[in-house]
Order: structure tokens, then sequence, then C-alpha cells
């Protein structure tokens, strides 16, 4: 029996562990999910079950090094494969996990190029890995094995593993790319019943994956749009009736447009996808606008990519295409703000300076900053512990402050987004001063 999503209990012979040594987890040992016990279902961001808000204990594996091992290192080729778009950091979890993987005595460690795609594609060839290889990688953005979207079936993905003989796949990506890892993981292990682990770290920068505290790129980014922000704020404070635009990503998700709202305290309208809003009428948020040129002289807006054209309302009449991996293509609704804004003071006789900033890739083309790159370190070397382990089909997170690990199905169920009535939102709308735009 190969296919653990808990660790397993056959283990390499004649590894003996250092038993005055207390450094290993005990595979028993486990974190606690949730840790606020409601008392009412109307407390502050209360999630509950029940109106009793009746308490669920949920446990999950905690993370790191066992003291038995599943795999022989002389016999693992380990692959590393990074999926989706770019997010700060991915380079650090790429060294991390290769040094792990030489700590524990792997001589065969590869990187695939350019996503999934690099499973398939002829032109493309397996990247050597070693310590010497991945040393100052860290120092730079982006991918050092180049990312992708879309690529091979799963089944090709899967005889091109057996091909190259890679027992240990770590898959390194957002939603996407778990549901394949979880997909290879079913193929491998359950249908042709191999000896090989596929363990997930997640990737998104836009934080959309639940049960973590959060993910890896993520305060970088809101870090770098700070930038962005500020830059918005001088140009709008210093024109006459000026309003500054930010657009951030976030598909579906508001949680770099809310966190780098709160961390400025310069936005005076925050747009995400998680809550409803009108440009025009009474309550809208072009009216807002006009009482904020009015009495403060000028205003900045901070809108995540997704607000205004998926869950409440279609702004911009989005067309049906996707992307290679089947993301929907949306519209630039900082250009759509910008066009309405200028036509509203216009046909009111009056006029807006508008100033539009759009740093999309900027705010992931960059290096982690230091809390990221800890985060990093301490993922990639759980996932190499994880698969020694013998998990397969799992992720790493930090929940609660604590390191562990997932099953893939669990944290892709559906992508987590910003609750409306959190304390945080709440904070955001405090911070902003914003009314609600319905
Ligand atoms: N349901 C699925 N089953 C198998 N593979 C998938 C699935 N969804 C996406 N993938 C594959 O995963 C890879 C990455 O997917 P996607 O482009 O959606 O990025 P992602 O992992 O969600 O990251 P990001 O946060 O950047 O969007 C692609 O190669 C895509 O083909
Ligand atoms: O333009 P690309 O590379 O497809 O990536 C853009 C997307 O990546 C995401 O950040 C998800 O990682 C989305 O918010 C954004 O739309
Ligand atoms: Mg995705």
């Amino acid at each position: 029996m190969f296919c653990f999503r808990s660790p397993t209990e056959e283990f390499a012979d004649g590894y003996p562990s250092d038993e005055t040594w207390h450094g290993y987890i005990n595979n028993n040992d486990r974190v606690l999910l949730k840790t606020i016990r409601y008392t009412s279902p109307t407390s502050a961001g209360a999630e509950c079950i029940d109106p009793d808000c009746t308490w669920v204990e949920q446990w999950v594996h905690r993370a790191g090094p066992r003291e038995k091992i599943y795999f022989k290192p002389e016999e693992v080729k380990a692959a590393i494969v990074t999926c989706g778009g770019l997010c700060p950091g991915l380079n650090d979890v790429i060294r991390q996990i290769v040094i792990t993987l030489e700590i524990y005595g792997v001589k065969k460690i590869v990187g695939i190029p350019f996503g999934y795609r690099g499973f398939s594609d002829e032109d493309l060839s397996e990247m050597p890995l070693s310590r010497q290889v991945v040393q100052n990688v860290h120092l730079s953005g982006g991918s050092l094995l180049g990312v992708s979207r879309g690529g091979p079936s799963v089944s090709n993905i899967v005889d091109r593993m057996e091909e190259g003989g890679i027992n240990m796949l770590f898959v390194l990506g957002g939603n996407g790319t778990h549901a394949g890892a979880n997909a290879i993981h079913n193929e491998v292990c359950r249908k042709r019943r191999l000896k090989v682990a596929v363990v997930g770290v997640p990737k998104t920068i836009d934080n959309d994956i639940l049960l973590m505290d959060k993910t890896f790129g993520f305060d970088t980014a809101v870090e770098e749009a700070q930038r962005a922000i500020n830059s918005a704020y001088i140009e709008a404070h210093s024109a006459y009736r000026g309003v500054g635009i930010v657009k951030l990503m976030g598909r579906s998700s508001g949680f770099i447009a809310m966190h780098a709202s709160l961390a400025s305290g310069q936005i005076d309208i925050c747009l995400i996808p998680e809550v409803p809003f009108n440009l025009h009428g009474p309550h809208g948020v072009l009216r807002h606008l006009k009482y904020l040129l009015e009495t403060k002289g000028s205003a900045v807006i901070c809108v995540a990519e997704g607000a205004g054209q998926v869950r409440y309302a279609d702004f911009l009449h989005k067309t049906n295409a996707t992307d290679a991996s089947g993301n929907i293509v949306l519209g630039d609704i900082g250009v759509h703000l910008q066009q309405q804004i200028k036509k509203y003071f216009k046909d009111m006789g009056s006029t807006a300076d508008v100033k539009y900033i759009d740093p999309t890739y900027m705010i992931r083309a960059c290096r982690a900053n230091a809390s990221d790159g800890i985060l990093c370190t301490v993922l990639g070397q759980n996932a190499v512990h994880g698969a020694f382990a013998g998990y397969s089909g799992i992720t790493v997170g930090i929940c609660n402050t604590h390191y562990v690990y997932l099953p893939i199905p669990e944290v892709i169920s559906y992508p987590r987004v910003v609750d409306p009535n959190s304390r945080m939102w709440h904070r955001c709308l405090t911070s902003t001063g914003q009314p609600d735009f319905i």
C-alpha cells in the first residue's frame, strides 16, 4: 500500500535513527485547525455549523522530519515543477527543497521546465539541480524552472514520470496546479500502484487557498503594492480634483487589495470581487467620489482585478474567453473605472484628473521579502520531510502558526475568498471610510 494522505507504517530498511535526538515529529502529533470557540453566530467573524455554534475539533498532521523514512535516498529521483503564474518566493522554495533533499542523501534531483508543459514538450528537457545550482536563486524573483498554464493530460504526465524514473514529485502552484497534483497522485498511486510521493507547496499570490494562515508571496505582494498606492496618492493629492486608481491582482479573491488598502492608510475606496457595488446611482461609487473631491479635494481607489466582473456584476460584459488552463480572461476594471469617472464628471460639467496605475506584474515579479523567505524555507523543508515520511496527495501549509500537512482535496474544494462579514474587511472599511455602494 503506497498511497498515503497519512504517514506510512512501511519504512526503508537500514536507516537507524538517532534516538538521543529529540528533533523528530511523532507521527501522531497533531495541530488544531480552528482555535476560536464562538459563543454565538453573532460573534464577530463567527464560523458556526449550527445555531449553538457547536465546536468541532479538527486536527491535522504536524509537519516535520520523522524518525523513520519511507524511501531509501539513493533510490530517489526527485522532480520539482512550478505551474500557474509567478509568485515571489518560488525560487526560495525550489532552493530549500533541493538543499533538504541533498541533506537526506538524494543525488538525483531535477527541475521540470515550464510547468506541466515540461513533461510533454519534446523541446524541453529536465534541468539537473544541486545545492550548487540553487545556492543563490532566492536572490532573484521569478522561477528558475519557468512556469506555464495549460499542458498535457495527467496520464501523459505520469507516463513521463514513469519513463524518467521519478518517484518523488514536488508541485508548486495554486488551486489549478493542486487539482493537477491530486489527479497525478490518484493516477500514480491508486491506478498504477507505483511507489511515488506527490507533495504540493501552495503558491498563490492571491492567498486563495483554504485553511492556511497565508501563502508565500502574499506579504511581498502587499508590500510591493504600497509603492503603487503611494504614487497614486501623491499624483491624486497634487492634482486639481485628482483621482488615483490602483488595480491589483485578485481574479476572484480580494485579499491583496484589502490588505494593501489597510496597510497604506491612503485608500478612500477599496473594491473587491466579494463585495457588490454600484458605480451609478445615489449610493454608487461615483457619487461618493464626487463627495470626496468636494470635501477632501482628491481620492484614491484600490480595485481588485475581479471586482465588478465576477460574482455580483459584470460591468465589462466579459467574453467566455479562457486562458490555457481554463481560467476566465477578465477585462480591465481599472480602465473601465477611469473612463466612467471621466465621463461622470464631464457630463455634469465638472472635471476630475484621473491617474490610473496598473502594477499587476510588478507586485509578483520580484524577490520575496524576509518574512516570505522564511515561510518558503520552512515549507520547502517540510515538503521534503513529508515525502520521505511516505505522504502523498498532500500539501504543506501554516495553520495557526504551526506547519502542517493537509490533504489536497480539502484545501482546493473551493477558492478562499474575503468574508464581507469578517473583522478584517470591517477594519478595511474603517480605514477607507467608504459607505456601502448598494
Ligand atoms: N482540474 C485540473 N486538473 C488537472 N490539472 C489542472 C486542473 N486545473 C488546472 N490544471 C493545470 O494546473 C496548471 C496550473 O493551473 P492554473 O493556470 O489555473 O494556475 P494555478 O495553479 O491555479 O495558479 P495561479 O494561482 O497562478 O492561477 C496548468 O498547467 C493546468 O493545466
Ligand atoms: O497573466 P497571468 O500570468 O495569467 O497571471 C495573472 C493572474 O495570476 C493571478 O495572480 C493568480 O495567481 C491572478 O490574480 C491573475 O489574474
Ligand atoms: Mg488558478
